[in-house]
């Protein structure tokens, strides 16, 4: 990965009928990085996708493709940016080789040029030997491979990709999801998902939105760190009452679990852990296991999405 940005996006706001439906959005991205656009149905990332692409005008905001504003040179930017719609606009009557040759005159791939980047798109999305193939008669995580074989034509420094993995078998889904992690080592990809394991699987980046607004920002392993959370697991032989754990400095509440285990919530930053020892020793609570509690990212991503509703 270099320090070269590839994408900028400087508050970016659109409002419908009066209504934010992506709210003062700013990002950058840098070459090589895979980031993630993660959201619920509704969040508003369709719309940020389409302004990016330059698709739709922003109520207020900039995008900068390479430095290039989308607004003020819409042909020089878009020409640095591969898009796979949620709908991919697949010609079904035709075979591969038809489609992308098409879809890189499309992309200005000059004529001289065109037969190499079918070929080397076809060699990159595992579609060497379909070429002949109608792409009606394709497997949907194979047609798909031609939705991206599509987008990176041109090799686009960008490559924005909406819900690839939609309606795709666990295997497909897959295939695609390293493949979109190998367009990584050369293109800034964004993926617009609503599936965290899919984010955590192939991205570096993620930004999380939530109604309009970005509610996360940050590397995938700021997110996991999240999920380390402010809970322990405690096992002991001879519990003591549950308010004598509540007295120790730190601990919030207490839960039984199933499993005989106690899980201590606790205070941001103030791990109980070294004066939960201490007390068990003190009081012969014989206690056999300590550990932290990791949230799931689901938890995570609940606990940014939906505070407001908590
Ligand atoms: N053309 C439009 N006119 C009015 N409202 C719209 C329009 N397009 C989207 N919206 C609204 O803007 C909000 C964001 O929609 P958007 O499609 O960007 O969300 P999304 O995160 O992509 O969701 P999904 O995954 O369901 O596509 C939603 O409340 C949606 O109803």
């Amino acid at each position: 990965m270099t320090d070269i940005i590839t994408v900028e996006a400087t508050d970016l706001t659109r409002i419908y009928g009066g209504r934010e439906a992506v709210s003062h959005v700013s990002f950058s991205l840098k070459k090589g990085e895979v980031l993630g656009f993660l959201g619920p149905n509704g969040a508003g990332k369709s719309t940020t996708m389409k302004m990016l692409t330059g698709n739709l005008a922003p109520s207020t905001g900039t995008v900068k493709i390479c430095g290039i504003d989308m607004l003020e040179n819409p042909k020089e930017a878009k020409a640095l940016i591969g898009f796979l719609p949620e709908q991919p606009p697949l010609y079904r009557e035709l075979t591969v080789n038809e489609f992308l040759t098409i879809a890189a005159r499309l992309h200005r791939v000059s004529s001289g040029h065109i037969k190499a980047a079918v070929e080397r798109a076809k060699e990159r999305c595992g579609l060497t030997e379909m070429g002949k193939r109608l792409i009606e008669n394709l497997s949907k995580g194979y047609q798909q491979r031609v939705g991206i074989a599509q987008a990176i034509i041109h090799n686009p420094m960008v490559v924005i990709l909406d819900e690839p993995t939609v309606g795709l078998d666990p295997i497909q889904i897959r295939d695609i999801r390293a493949l979109i992690k190998e367009l990584g080592g050369e293109h800034s990809v964004i993926l617009s998902t609503h599936i965290l394991p899919e984010v955590e699987m192939v991205c570096d980046h993620v930004q999380i939105i939530h109604k309009g607004q970005l509610v996360f920002n940050g590397s995938i392993d700021v997110l996991k760190q999240q999920r380390k959370g402010n809970r322990l697991l405690l096992g002991l032989g001879q519990a003591p009452a549950q308010e004598q754990l509540l007295q120790i400095t730190g601990v919030e509440r207490v839960e039984s679990l199933d499993n005989g285990l106690l899980r201590i919530h606790h205070t941001a930053g103030q791990s109980p852990a070294q004066r939960l020892v201490e007390a068990a020793v003190a009081g012969q609570w014989g206690m056999y296991q300590i550990s932290p509690d990791q949230t799931t990212l689901e938890e995570v991503f609940v606990q940014l999405t939906f505070q407001e509703a908590a």
